[in-house]
């Protein structure tokens, strides 16, 4: 099923690819957006499409989840060229995390200067609803405070420093625009920023993480993002994340709610 799981993500494997792709499609991506679970609807909106399935595109792992499509779409949104992946890979379909991060890697070298990142995720603020969208101010990457972090291993100087920086992971410019945009088109009530918190899953967490997640200062969880994003502030793109809020993390020994795939792909 993974029939080059450990191969694929040097330098040179991320340059054929990006060159493979430039070779089949005039679009010159500056913007790269990749889709959350149920949240590949974003691709639609690209005009003027030229569309790649993983399994044709040499190096690219294949999607596993229901709710990711497993497309790399091409084409301009508002005029401007974009790319899209329509699914993202995650630590719990059994890939190195170095290859389910490579697509930032590549988006690079495509010449992507900005990624836009979005996820389903359950909320741990309790002033959240669901529905609400979440600009992601921050991240606690916890799989990688236990060394299952994107840049372990050789550093190639060609995508960026052994020790990068992430105090300034999420574009406070960006931040500000998209706060600015969403109260000019009357998405206040429903417009809220915060910190999200990776996870490895796949198990939805138990009530005793919930409310641990929510004391270490988590706004919201999930099981993705964030070593993306590691690995796109390494190669020097600036970043853009927002999370929809799909379900309510359960935090009370009472409740009834149980988190579930369904409810947070709409399907
Ligand atoms: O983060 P995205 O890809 O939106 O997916 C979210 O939805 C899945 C759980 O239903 C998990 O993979 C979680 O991370
Ligand atoms: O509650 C959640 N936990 C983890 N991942 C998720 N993705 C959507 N909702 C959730």
């Amino acid at each position: 099923m993974f029939p080059d799981l450990n191969t694929g993500f040097t330098y040179e494997d991320c340059k054929a690819t990006a060159d493979w792709l430039l070779a089949q499609t005039d679009v010159r991506p500056l913007v790269g957006i990749v889709c959350g679970s149920g949240l590949g609807g974003l691709a639609d909106m690209l005009k003027d499409q030229v569309a790649f399935n993983y399994k044709d595109i040499p190096n690219f792992p294949q999607s596993t989840v229901h709710g990711h499509a497993g497309r790399l779409v091409f084409g301009t949104l508002k005029g401007r060229d974009c790319v899209c992946m329509q699914g993202r890979f995650h630590l719990y379909e059994g890939y190195p995390i170095q290859k389910i991060t490579l697509p930032m890697r590549i988006f690079k070298l495509l010449g992507v200067e900005t990624v836009m990142l979005t996820n389903a995720a359950g909320g741990l603020n309790q002033d959240f609803k669901v529905g609400d969208i979440m600009i992601i101010k921050d991240h606690l990457n916890i799989p990688g405070f236990a060394g299952n972090h994107p840049l372990v291993g050789p550093n190639d100087e060609r995508f960026g420093v052994r020790f990068p920086c992430m105090s300034d992971a999420y574009d406070r410019e960006l931040q500000q625009l998209a706060m600015d945009v969403g109260h000019e088109l009357g998405f206040t009530d429903f417009l809220r920023e915060g910190v999200y918190c990776m996870l490895g899953g796949p198990s939805f967490e138990t009530i005793a993480e919930c409310r641990m997640l929510s004391k270490l200062g988590a706004d919201a969880v999930g099981m993705s993002t964030a070593h993306e994003v590691v690995v796109a502030r390494h190669c020097g793109m600036r970043v853009f994340a927002l999370s929809l809020i799909t379900n309510l993390a359960v935090m009370d020994y009472d409740s009834e709610e149980k988190a579930n795939h369904e409810e947070v792909s709409g399907g």
